[in-house]
């Protein structure tokens, strides 16, 4: 028997710690207890991830051999179950000898996966040389035994200290050590792990098979389970997108979308990037999805389960996709949870965006309803991506829904009854306009979502004839009349006052006739007077280089927003005719102060205070009068 014990190297010959060089020329120094701890406890996720990490290098073990035996590809008998306590993971891969433990299981970092240029060999998973220690999350020690096809009995045990020993066993395992009749019927690697206190959960046979499902349903070769009901097979399960028989893969796909994926899926499509070796499925979200909210993908490597929440899968547009897929190509990161960002990953993703656009293209083009059907939950992302793409806007802009002031409306509709299509350039705006221009018959669309506006002035591309105007609040002028003239010196006293009222709070007023009647006031604050005044604002506050430079991009237009009272509405005209100047002054304000509130419009410091003033004047008002004890004029009924 050969015994040999060190610490767990960290290069391939530097000898690891060793004294710093005091010429200042050298290698760093490990600290390998540290290195242990840093990639053993906090690389990963969780501690769960220890199962994956020993699925894969069985899984590795077995495709270097080649060839197979009569024993699974992996047996794991969980801790519950072993009649030792502890949990095994047998697997009848290619082994190791006294060699390859030394120069790549006590090396940290070091694979027999990569070839001479770090490059990762496309047929085994594993390639950072790292993944057998996060198995230190579970256990203070793992324990190896181990044969070639033709070599010896190799016994290891690395502890989470970074040191280990290592034994060549010449006289095998005794007979009724289970690991000693595994081994003698073919080549293979036993590792052992002893639950460390509080995490036999992990280990036993609950844990095990959920993570052996989880993780290895789709690896192809088998992988077994020993339960105290007998054995069961974790893995070979076909993915659903590789079934032949189209209905059953139909089914499948369903059923994993719904499972899987969240919810009943609106079509699930087959996806193919062959540079990357994937395919798979991309999952049509059948549910409204949030913009921006990205979807989470089940990514496969090679049958193993990467992770089921990979996010930036696909181009950030296609929001309403989760994928559920398999790649060969693809890379992981180091702790295997996450997709190595790539030239590879950035063509996948937009080869898996092109799938997705022309299936839409050809569902727009062949079946328009169920493209309506679309449009209601993805219109918003859809409407991204048009931007983008001129085919899929030529296609889907016709039928886009867009919110205007008469109601959610196509641009077709819109077009069928005006030729000008109107849209605001802001959300302010279109607050202000939107029930005035309604009442006048003016469509006019919500350009507040800077994407709506973008796509209607794009109108004019997909149809020549088309003509696009842009309006802000100030355009609403062109709607309304000016009051007669005679009617302005009738109340021209009245209309005076109102103004003084309104003059403290900057804001100007007009007299003028609009539909519809019930809206008493409409309050004009257009883009280009609101900016006036923001620099208007600065100007006064910087210095004076500042404040002349700003000065002179000044076009001396009004900064004042502009009350347009309505003499239709029968509230004004009372008011114009109140003989108390007092009630009118009151009354002034409250006009205002509802024209800034149903226009929803940003409130100055000064607008508080009219409104609150304007506010308890009223209450005031209704109090006073309404508000008196009832005792005094309540007759007393007599006995
Ligand atoms: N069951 C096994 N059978 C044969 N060799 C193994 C086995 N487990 C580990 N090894 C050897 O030990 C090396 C280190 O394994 P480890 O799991 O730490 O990293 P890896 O699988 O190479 O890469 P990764 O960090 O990506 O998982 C492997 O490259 C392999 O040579």
């Amino acid at each position: 028997m050969h015994k040999a014990s060190g610490p767990v190297e960290a290069t391939e010959d530097d000898g690891s710690a060793g004294p710093p060089d005091p010429a200042g020329d050298g290698m760093f120094q490990v600290d390998l207890r540290g290195m242990v701890d840093l990639l053993s406890h906090h690389l990963y996720s969780g501690p769960r991830v220890y199962l994956r990490e020993l699925l894969q290098n069985a899984v590795d073990a077995v495709t270097v051999r080649g060839t197979s035996d009569d024993r699974p590809a992996l047996r794991l008998v969980p801790c519950d179950v072993a009649v030792d306590g502890r949990l095994h993971a047998m697997d009848s891969g290619v082994g190791l000898d006294a060699h390859d433990v030394r120069t790549f299981l006590a090396t940290i970092g070091r694979s027999s996966k990569r070839d001479e240029l770090g490059l990762a060999r496309s047929d085994l998973l594993g390639q950072f040389g790292i993944g057998l220690l996060s198995c230190f999350m579970v256990t203070d020690d793992i324990e190896v035994v181990t044969r070639r096809a033709d070599g010896p009995w190799v016994h290891w045990v690395g502890r989470a200290n970074g040191s280990y020993d290592l034994t060549v066993l010449a006289d095998g395992l005794p007979a009724e050590d289970e690991r000693a009749a595994w081994l003698a019927d073919g080549p293979g690697t036993c590792v052992t792990l002893t639950p460390r206190r509080g995490t036999a959960e992990l280990l036993d046979t609950r844990a095990v098979l959920e993570l052996a499902r989880h993780h290895g349903t789709y690896l192809p070769h088998p992988v077994v389970v020993r339960t105290a009901s007998g054995e069961v097979e974790t893995s070979g399960k076909t993915p659903p997108w590789r079934l032949t028989d189209p209905e059953q893969r139909r089914t499948a796909c369903r059923e994993l979308a719904e499972a899987e994926l969240g919810g009943t899926p609106f079509h699930v499509l087959p996806i193919r990037v062959p540079e990357a070796g994937l395919d798979g499925v991309a999952v049509i979200s059948g549910q409204r999805t949030t913009a921006g909210r990205a979807g989470r993908h089940r990514v496969h490597l090679k049958g193993m389960l990467l992770s089921d929440s990979v996010p930036d899968l696909v181009p950030e547009w296609a929001f309403f996709v989760r994928c559920a897929l398999d790649a060969h190509g693809l890379r992981p990161t180091a702790n295997r949870e996450a997709l190595f960002e790539d030239d590879l990953l950035e063509h996948t993703r937009a080869a898996i965006g092109d799938q997705v656009r022309t299936w839409l293209v050809r569902m727009a083009t062949t079946q328009p309803q169920r493209m309506q059907r679309f449009l209601d939950l993805h219109h918003v992302a859809v409407k991204t991506m048009a931007l983008e793409d001129d085919e899929l806007l030529r296609i889907v802009l016709p039928l886009l829904p867009f919110r205007t002031n008469q109601g959610t409306s196509t641009l077709p509709d819109l077009l069928a009854t005006t030729d000008v299509v109107r849209v605001t350039a802001a959300r302010d705006d279109f607050r202000q306009v939107a029930s005035v221009m309604a009442a006048q018959g003016v469509a006019v669309v919500d350009g507040g979502a800077s994407i709506d506006l973008e796509l209607v002035r794009r109108l004019a591309d997909v149809d020549p004839g088309a003509q696009v105007e842009v309006i802000t609040a100030a355009d609403v002028e062109g709607h309304v009349r000016l009051a007669a003239e005679d009617r302005h010196r009738e109340v021209a006293h009245a209309l005076a006052d109102v103004r003084v009222v309104l003059d403290g709070v900057g804001v100007d007023v007009d007299l003028r006739v609009f539909a519809p009647p019930s809206v008493p006031a409409l309050l004009v604050d257009d883009g280009a007077a609101r900016e006036r005044r923001e620099v208007r604002a600065v100007a006064a506050e910087v210095d004076d280089v500042w404040g002349a430079l700003l000065g002179a991009f000044d076009d001396g237009g009004s900064e004042r927003p502009r009350l347009l009272l309505n003499d239709a509405n029968p509230t004004v005209r009372r008011v114009l005719a109140l003989s108390d100047v007092h009630v009118r002054r009151v009354a002034a304000e409250s006009l205002y102060g509802r024209a800034l509130l149903s226009g929803s419009h940003r409130l100055r410091p000064v607008d508080t205070a009219l409104l609150e003033r304007s506010f308890n004047a009223l209450l005031d008002r209704a109090v006073g009068t309404a508000g008196e004890p009832e005792t005094t004029t309540t007759p007393r009924s007599t006995p």
